[in-house]
């Protein structure tokens, strides 16, 4: 075989005392996709840290196109041919195309901008993208979120990348944009840059990586090439033992309506949205990105104003607000979790019981070890990672922040549980045990919303879904009268 286009070798990380990589060796291969997979914490952005030049490695050494490589700062990696393209980009909204393009990377003759260069070298890169159509001067933040990756990708093409590290890219787009984004790597594969793939979704890992490298807390056990492996052998590998079933399903029965949405409305979403949800019933939203289903929950949870309809909960209307509908017995984990969810400097146990202190406060003194306690038993059941409770979660991996903000809910003891994209960005054994976690609520009476954009998941764990399409709630069924298609059809419906 020949030899390797990336290969980290021996690395080792720590971070005080937590050791987040210890002599971890990857390959990566021109022309190919390698995906690096495993469970949440366990090393999958920190190593890419360090090839990205954010993070210093402890130990070990790298070699990219066979000559070594040690790179001082992200842009010391960009100019030696290693990009990122994260989840969260990194645009500068009012710039043009071409500027976000070639911004720290500008092109110079005789000490100015050689703007007729810039233009070829951006045109050349839409083009690779299938993109030629693009117009260079509009700015980027007039496109879709989709085309704003796309522009990232450009900005890599344009000072040669050699490898490319996606770092769960799928998370914010739509099927058709998947698939897109899917030809795109497959023209890099081609022009033979090697491609880094990270992602929690096994079937987008067998849809469009060739090998794949597995960490386990922060060591490397296992890799090869996809196709001789089956989603068993990866699993096994990633969690250490096999996992039975990746939808457990838990016998739940409908009882009283708990919550009713008559034509409630929102500024823009939702837009005269009824629906009745009983006790023991998971009901599920799917929709596209931007239908408006974030907005349903958000309303319905007091955050955002009402223009008009009216909410009950258990036979009551209470006021709008996320006090009073906390108390009537609503919980919320949002899908925004920086920016809303969870306070960053706080510890664990801070953020997983904040919204419901009572049960260890007394006279005004925190009980602290019953705390600790009910925390333990959380921190168990959803696998949270992570030196103990009192741990800032700024210093989590972004799986196990996710799952502190479903402690939270979980801890809450909420009647009805509203869940904005709760597995986004968690790994498979975790996924399973959430699924097991809401038919267990549903089991002991309670009623769960899911929003997600993951349909499988919506399809294998609901008893009900709906459809939202432009703030609207097409209809809702018994999932067995849903296909994937039908949805798929409903939510691109004007
Ligand atoms: N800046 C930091 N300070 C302290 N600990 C950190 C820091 N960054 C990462 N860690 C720890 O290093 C370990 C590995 O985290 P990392 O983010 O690499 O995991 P990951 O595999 O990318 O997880 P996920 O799938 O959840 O994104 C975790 O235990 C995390 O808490």
């Amino acid at each position: 075989m020949t030899a390797p286009l990336l290969h980290m070798t021996g690395i080792s990380k720590r971070f005080g005392a937590t050791q987040a990589l210890s002599d971890v060796t990857i390959d990566v291969r021109a022309g190919r996709v390698t995906a690096l997979i495993g469970e949440n914490g366990a090393g999958k952005s920190t190593l890419m840290k360090v090839l990205s030049g954010a993070h210093r490695t402890d130990s070990g050494t790298m070699t990219l196109a066979g000559k070594p490589y040690a790179p001082q700062g992200p842009h010391d990696a960009r100019l030696a041919g290693v990009s990122m393209i994260y989840q969260e980009l990194n645009l500068a909204p009012e710039l043009s195309i071409e500027d976000n393009i070639m911004l720290g990377q500008e092109r110079k003759r005789r000490g100015l901008l050689d703007r007729p260069a810039q233009r070829r070298m951006v045109r050349e890169a839409l083009e690779l993208l299938g993109h030629a159509d693009l117009r260079p001067d509009i700015p980027v933040r007039n496109l879709s979120i989709a085309m704003q990756q796309l522009v990232e990708i450009a900005r890599a093409l344009v000072i040669d990348a050699k490898v490319i590290v996606f770092d769960e890219p799928t998370s914010s787009l739509t099927r058709h944009d998947v698939e897109h984004l899917f030809g795109v790597i497959r023209k890099l594969k081609a022009s033979g840059i090697g491609v880094v793939y990270i992602s929690h979704f096994l079937e987008e890992i067998r849809e469009v990586c060739d090998d794949y490298a597995v960490l386990r807390d922060g060591r490397s056990v296992g890799h090869g090439n996809l196709s001789g492996t089956t989603d068993d052998d990866i699993v096994s590998l990633m969690v250490g033992r096999s996992v039975e079933e990746l939808f457990p399903s838990v016998p739940h029965e409908p009882g009283e309506v708990i919550l009713s949405l008559d034509n409630l409305s929102g500024k823009v979403s939702p837009q005269e949205v009824s629906l009745q949800l009983r006790r023991g019933e998971i009901l599920g939203i799917a929709g596209l990105v931007g239908a408006g289903r974030t907005e349903l929950l958000r309303c319905l949870f007091g955050l955002d104003a009402v223009t008009s309809g009216k909410v009950t909960i258990g036979g009551v209307s209470p006021p709008h607000s996320p006090a009073a509908r906390i108390r009537a017995g609503l919980g919320l984990v949002s899908e925004d979790r920086k920016a809303e969810g969870l306070a960053q400097s706080r510890s664990i146990a801070d953020n997983a019981t904040y919204s419901q202190l009572q049960p260890y406060s007394r006279f005004g003194w925190l009980n602290l070890s019953r705390r600790r306690e009910a925390m333990q038993h959380w921190m168990t059941r959803l696998n949270i990672k992570a030196r103990s409770q009192d741990q800032a979660v700024q210093d989590l991996s972004g799986g196990n922040q996710q799952k502190v903000a479903i402690a939270r809910v979980l801890h809450q003891n909420a009647d009805v549980l509203l869940l904005d994209e709760p597995t986004r960005g968690i790994d498979v054994g975790t996924k399973a045990e959430i699924y097991r976690l809401m038919g267990e609520a549903a089991a002991a009476g309670k009623a769960v919303i899911f929003v997600s954009s993951y349909l499988t998941e919506l399809l294998a764990v609901c008893d009900r879904v709906g459809v939202m399409s432009r703030g609207r709630l097409r209809e809702i069924r018994n999932v067995a009268d849903w296909t994937e298609e039908d949805v798929m059809s409903q939510a691109v419906s004007g």
